[in-house]
């Protein structure tokens, strides 16, 4: 505990955006722990929005139907019988369960979707898959965040927790009437640039970023968004959106970017509050070998 006190009161006030990714949220434990972890959070004095996915529970949803479905470039190719699903699940279903679980310790946790309020707008967007232009169909990258509702949730001592649903919105951003399907990591960069945010926390099945995937030998423990740039193209699966919204977290101003396995109960916390940190930390700036850098404040290891 008293290893956490310096990032405690340096976190004070801060906002901080977690992604809570469908991978790690499968298994009942992990759900109530990181509940647990977004309420010890906000008691501890930061300001935690949740930004949630639920690819396995849209898997799952969707074969229970029969409804045929692939990934590209590590989105879903979402046709409107798809979108009907991703909506149903993430909104009413996955969105649900989490505001359950976090209510459990207090009336914190608010529901919403990025159609609430005008939060998110979205305009459609293929994927580049071995250098060529893939239709995803209803696939959506994030236009605009609208951050009142977030803010107004925030003020009032509550925890905004939002689903990756994005209402189109045309070139000239006239709303279509269509709603698209954004990925969660996506969406979770771009709620954390608008919000300011301290941090973007990511939570997956996996320690966090390899060089050299899959050897476990070759994990990242920090690097700077100019190196990320550099591996991004040839990343895959789904670390392609993950790493994508890292560095535009970063390019936005956010000042870290954390991949943690969220496969471990309580990883968010000894990420954000030990010096070690246990994930990968995306910065603007180099990673000091030294680690002597404390004028860089998001190094691991200097509060
Ligand atoms: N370089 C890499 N480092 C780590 N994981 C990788 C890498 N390349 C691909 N992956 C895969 O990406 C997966 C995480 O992405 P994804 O399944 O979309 O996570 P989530 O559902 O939590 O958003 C890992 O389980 C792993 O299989
Ligand atoms: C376009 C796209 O791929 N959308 C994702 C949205 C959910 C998500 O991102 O869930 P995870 O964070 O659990 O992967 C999907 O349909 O699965």
């Amino acid at each position: 505990m008293i290893e956490a006190l310096p990032w405690i009161q340096r976190f004070a006030g801060a906002r901080v955006v977690l992604k809570y990714g469908g991978n790690a949220m499968v298994d009942d434990e992990l759900r109530r722990a990181f509940a647990a972890d977004v309420v010890f959070l906000a008691h501890v004095g930061l300001k935690p929005v949740v930004v949630h996915g639920g690819g396995p529970q849209i898997n799952a949803m969707l074969s229970a139907l029969g409804i045929e479905s692939e990934f590209r470039g590590g989105l879903r190719v979402t046709t409107e019988e798809a979108m009907d699903v991703v909506r149903m699940v993430l909104t009413g279903q996955v969105g649900r369960e989490l505001v359950g679980l976090i209510n459990q310790h207090g009336p914190y946790a608010v529901g919403m979707s990025g159609e609430d309020a005008g939060t998110l707008t979205a305009t459609r967007t293929g994927a580049l898959v071995d250098g060529e232009e893939v239709d995803l169909g209803l696939v959506g990258e994030v236009s605009t965040v609208h951050p009142a509702n977030i803010e107004s949730l925030l003020a009032a001592g509550r925890i905004p927790v939002i689903s990756s649903v994005a209402p189109e919105v045309d070139a000239d951003g006239n709303p279509t009437g269509q709603v698209l399907n954004v990925n969660a990591d996506t969406a979770a960069a771009a709620v954390a640039v608008a919000l300011g945010a301290e941090k973007l926390v990511m939570l997956t099945d996996v320690e966090g970023l390899y060089a050299d995937w899959p050897d476990r030998s070759s994990l990242i423990s920090q690097l700077s968004a100019d190196r990320l740039r550099a591996m991004l193209p040839d990343l895959q699966s789904g670390m392609i959106p993950k790493m994508a919204a890292a560095l535009a977290a970063v390019d936005g101003g956010v000042p870290a970017a954390h991949v943690v396995d969220g496969r471990n109960p309580h990883s968010m916390l000894l990420e954000i509050f030990t010096d070690e940190g246990i994930g990968t930390l995306v910065t603007a700036a180099e990673p000091d070998p030294e680690n002597a850098t404390p004028s860089i404040p998001t190094q691991k290891g200097t509060p």
